[in-house]
């Protein structure tokens, strides 16, 4: 910082939401204090923004503060912690984003700046009243039970049943002060000893072996793999509750909104307490409280989405990533980020242990735990002798579904079955709505989005045809808009809507719950189903992947998969993987409580690898070929991905810029540059998109090669926008 004595001002760096690689100058007033880590308002041309104050740049050339805008307002907020002021930068660089940007995540909430107010109450001062009616003698009764406690005034006028005037009258009389009341926590303080499990035979060294490490207090990468219902969650309980008792700050990873209630209860059951929630549901008060008393300390273990890996802890100790290879970790906008592999960088900048959890790691974090980078904790068995399912594939060839439907009659079969033995069956297809494709069969006219290059998807419940990519619905026609037939509209492929009209037409006295995304009544309505499920109170659960992940339905011992080759089919070279784990993930969810089990996995492609590693069990082999498969082509672990992706108002703009940035990129022996090239989804909301694939040795510094590739490349100009994907997982 620069000190101009005279006008008594100095100048300071603050990050503010703009795409600019630096922070930018601001003064500082005498009347003023802030450093690094301070939360301030500046004005930033016309508006006024929240920035944060980092420490100059090493080279940066002093400014006279005369000349500079004023700091508008320093909040009275504890500083952000120097180890989280350099994973913002970290991020900032790693991802190519502007450090602003990145900083913007970690201010989301800018109504906590300030502090809570706090709310005004009473406290009686020992003075009786001279004269007792009965409404004051209940009141007087009341306060004698316990005469330190502070009451609102509406809270003791409720309790003693008596109007608010009463509790006034005994305040002007003496008989009342009025104080302050601090802020009420928002969660409880988890108490490590509430609920311990008693765990058994693997469990219990696997615990040992993570309260150990999180007892250490330094950086390391765990991964814990188990089977479906081994107990990993109960496991890692025992992780948090060694940190707890250290005194330090948790932070919990979950993929999924829906996960994180399931969660909370879990958690209130073993820590007498919830966990702080985070995620993008919350009511804004709620968010709002949460970040403040993360902030202060206050709050010490937080569940939540992927986001949460931004706030502001001031003492984290430990960071646990559940099903640390959902793909639900990767955010495509604005910043483009893993929070998986972000969160191994902040606990590394941090000094802490982290844990990533998963029954299917993904194939990096495998070869880590392999190669001895990570360490590697497993539990092969699941709880309670429960044996997993077993599972089978359907050959859809030899066992065809009826005309028009999708339902092989042996997995109509098992239903029944399940039925009569009053178990439960689960039919999974990750695919919303009624139908995929909608057609004419007059004229062969197919509806496709106005804005994206996608079909729209029916969703007969709700009358529409809906892109899932913007959003954009339209109400079904009666006719063909190409050619004017009516009733000639036919629906391609199955959607969950769909399979659960066919399961209806088989059994039509069953109790069938379809849960999805779609359902109207949020997380709230979500959880009442689960809840429901869970009690018995349905026959057959029809579901996309909110129901595959995490939770545990006692009774339900079928899972039918109807179309498990859906992910094998695009050209994602994680595609194996991914349908490996969301398989995996989907059929655990049977037979968790030691009743026999069976998976059926409907597929017209038995004898495909990813279907033989999941029948035959055999992770570890499926790991091998897989590791080995991207060792050969060079892919992630065993070599580096970059993606840029180009898109603008008109395909020409966006052709003409990808060539040109392609024509930008250096020469380097160990990079190669591959597009430009239109992009699977060639147009989105709009917009035409080319991409060009970035493909380097593991050793590669593939940001200084991207950094480099950009300055030299014309500025995008009129709409277009180049977006970087550094280890992206989508290439659509
Ligand atoms: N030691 C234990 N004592 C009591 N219950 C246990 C114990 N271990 C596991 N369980 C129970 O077994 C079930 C499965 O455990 P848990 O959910 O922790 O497994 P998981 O490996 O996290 O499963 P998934 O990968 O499917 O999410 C849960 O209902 C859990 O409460
Ligand atoms: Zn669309």
């Amino acid at each position: 910082m620069v000190n101009d004595s005279k006008n008594k001002i100095k100048t300071i760096s603050i990050l503010v939401p703009t795409p600019s690689p630096v922070p930018y100058s601001y003064a500082l007033r005498a009347d003023q204090t802030a450093g690094p880590g301070s939360i301030v308002q500046v004005p930033l041309g016309p508006r006024q923004v929240s920035g944060l104050v980092v420490e100059d740049l090493p080279d940066a050339k002093p400014i006279d503060p005369a000349k500079l805008r004023e700091v508008t307002q320093v909040f009275d907020c504890p500083p952000i912690t120097p180890d989280m002021l350099r994973f913002i930068d970290w991020v900032a660089k790693y991802t190519l984003s502007a450090p602003g940007m990145v900083a913007r995540m970690v201010l989301r909430s800018p109504t906590a700046f300030d502090p809570e107010p706090p709310t005004k109450g009473i406290v009686a001062t020992g003075t009786q009243p001279e004269r007792l009616t009965d409404a004051r003698r209940r009141v007087m009764e009341q306060v004698a039970e316990e005469p330190q406690m502070a009451w609102t005034r509406s809270g003791l006028a409720h309790a003693t049943g008596v109007t608010t005037s009463v509790i006034d009258g005994l305040t002007k009389l003496n008989v009342f002060s009025e104080i302050e009341i601090p802020a009420r926590p928002i969660v409880a303080k988890p108490d490590p000893s509430f609920g311990e499990p008693e765990l058994i035979g693997d469990q219990r060294d696997v615990a040992e072996g993570l309260a150990a490490t999180v007892s250490e207090q330094k950086f390391s990468v765990t991964l814990l793999e188990g089977v479906t219902g081994s107990g990993k969650t109960e496991v890692y309980f025992e992780a948090i509750a060694a940190a707890i008792n250290q005194g330090k700050q948790v932070l919990v990873l979950l993929p999924e909104i829906a996960l994180t209630q399931v969660f909370l209860e879990r958690f209130h059951d073993r820590f007498g307490a919830e966990p702080a929630p985070w995620h993008s549901d919350l009511a804004p008060r709620t968010r709002e409280r949460v970040w403040r008393q993360v902030t202060e300390g206050q709050v010490q273990v937080v569940a939540g989405a992927r986001s949460a890996l931004y706030l502001p802890f001031q003492n984290l100790g430990l960071i646990i990533v559940d099903e640390e290879h959902d793909a639900a970790y990767k955010q495509e906008d604005r910043v483009f980020y893993n929070a998986r592999d972000m969160a191994v960088v902040r606990a590394h900048l941090g000094g802490y242990p982290v844990i990533l959890a998963s029954a299917t790691p993904s194939v990096e974090t495998r070869h880590n735990a392999q190669e001895g980078r990570y360490k590697y904790e497993r539990l092969d068995k699941r709880y309670a002798d429960a044996a997993l399912p077993t599972l089978k594939a359907i050959d859809m060839r030899k066992s065809p579904p009826q005309r028009g439907g999708f339902i092989s009659p042996a997995l109509i079969e098992a239903m029944q079955e399940t039925l009569e033995r009053g178990e439960q069956s689960l039919l999974f297809l990750n695919r919303r709505g009624y139908a995929p494709l909608t057609l004419c069969r007059a004229c062969g006219h197919r509806f496709e989005c106005s804005n994206c290059s996608a079909w729209l998807v029916e969703h007969r419940f709700r009358k529409q045809l809906v892109c899932h990519h913007c959003g954009h619905n339209e109400h079904v026609p009666e006719s063909c808009p190409e050619c004017g037939t009516f009733d000639h509209l036919v629906a391609c492929g199955p959607g969950i809507e769909r399979i659960a009209e066919e399961t209806l037409s088989h059994f039509p006295d069953a109790r069938i719950i379809v849960l999805s995304s779609d359902m109207t009544g949020g997380v709230k309505r979500l959880r009442l189903e689960m809840d429901a499920i869970a009690k018995g109170e349905a026959d057959i659960v029809i579901g996309t992947q909110l129901v595959a992940k995490g939770h545990n339905f006692p009774n339900m011992t079928m899972v039918g998969v109807v179309d498990s080759d859906l992910g094998l089919a695009n050209g994602d070279p994680r595609a194996a993987e991914r349908t490996f784990q969301l398989l995996s993930q989907v059929t655990g969810r049977a037979g968790r409580t030691g009743k026999k089990s069976v998976g059926l996995l409907q597929t017209f492609q038995p004898e495909h690898p990813v279907m033989q590693a999941i029948i035959s069990g055999d992770m570890d082999a499926f790991y091998e070929k897989q590791i080995d498969e991207r060792e050969r082509g060079k892919m992630p672990p065993f070599g580096r991905l970059a993606s840029l992706i180009i898109s603008a108002a008109t395909r020409l703009e966006a052709e003409q810029h990808g060539r040109a940035l392609r024509g930008a990129a250096p020469i380097a022996k160990d990079v190669m540059v591959l597009g430009p090239a239109e992009a699977p989804i060639a147009m989105v909301r709009g917009r035409h998109r080319f991409r060009i694939l970035v493909h380097g040795d593991p050793r590669t510094n593939i940001q200084a090669y991207l950094r480099e590739m950009i300055s030299k490349a014309p500025r995008p100009r009129g709409s277009v926008k180049v977006q970087i994907d550094v280890d992206p997982q989508s290439f659509l």
